[in-house]
């Protein structure tokens, strides 16, 4: 284990794995609901604002250098005007990482260590906000009735709504708002099993070009904007799962 946040946040730790992080639990939980961490973070009314908010705080920023980001085509349209005195590149990474680790909330929520909890189509836990509604306190909390073994990771859905729709629904919709291709244990189940096969085309995959790969500099934004969501023509893309 390389980096752990285990003395503070009792049940859970963040593992390292390659590049990829992924929380898992630390100790079984007997309890239906159960509080399994929280954490303080930013909120503001929109991914342009808190961007703007990350930008202005050196401590912000550097809680978020090590966070993953998506496509860039998943910006499209959404990353707002350049503020004044930002460069594109610094802008973009910043709006990019808020825009790929925050959740809806009461506004945008991002919490840096809840940034690393993977997606799953079978989820373990969920993300609520606990009374007194001090400024983005967030908890997870475990909503599943059997506990969660130790060493098991620990999961929510980023997309509920996607829970009660057939495999290739719901990975197009994880796929369109996330910019991954859902690889859960459910999802690899029914892949497995061939459902895919029985509903209707696949989403096209964008090219995938790691962050590493691109220049930014040389990245056009409106440029990219313009391109098609899927049509592979421009995207930036982490591959962080083994
Ligand atoms: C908010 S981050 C979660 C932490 C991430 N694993 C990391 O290393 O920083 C979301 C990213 O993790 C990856 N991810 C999370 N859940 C996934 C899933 N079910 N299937 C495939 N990739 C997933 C995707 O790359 C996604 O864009």
């Amino acid at each position: 284990m390389a980096w752990s946040c285990k003395t503070w946040v009792p049940k859970v730790e963040v593992w390292l794995q390659g590049k990829t992080f992924a929380v898992y639990s630390s100790s079984t939980t007997h309890v239906h609901i159960e509080v399994l961490f929280r954490e303080k973070g930013f909120r503001a009314k929109s991914p342009e604002h808190l961007a703007l908010e990350v930008l202005a705080s050196a401590e912000a920023r550097a809680q978020v250098s090590h966070l993953h980001t998506g496509p860039l085509c998943h910006l499209e349209g959404h990353a707002g005007t350049l503020p004044h005195g930002v460069s594109e590149e610094e802008w973009f990474d910043a709006y990019s990482k808020v825009r790929f680790n925050s959740f809806e909330l009461n506004g945008c929520c991002f919490l840096p260590i809840m940034a690393l909890f993977n997606h799953s189509c079978a989820p373990n836990a969920a993300i609520t906000q606990l009374p007194p509604h001090e400024e983005c306190h967030t908890a997870m909390v475990v909503v599943a009735e059997q506990g969660i073994a130790r060493g098991t990771e620990i999961v929510y859905s980023y997309n509920s709504d996607c829970l009660f729709v057939p495999l290739r629904e719901r990975r197009k919709r994880l796929l369109s708002n996330w910019g991954f291709l859902c690889k859960c244990s459910r999802c690899q189940v029914e892949e497995e099993a061939g459902l895919e096969d029985d509903e209707e085309e696949p989403p096209e995959m964008p090219q995938l070009l790691s962050w590493e790969e691109v220049d930014l500099k040389n990245v056009n934004l409106f440029q990219a904007r313009h391109e098609a969501r899927f049509a592979g023509t421009v995207a930036i893309w982490t591959c962080r799962l083994p």
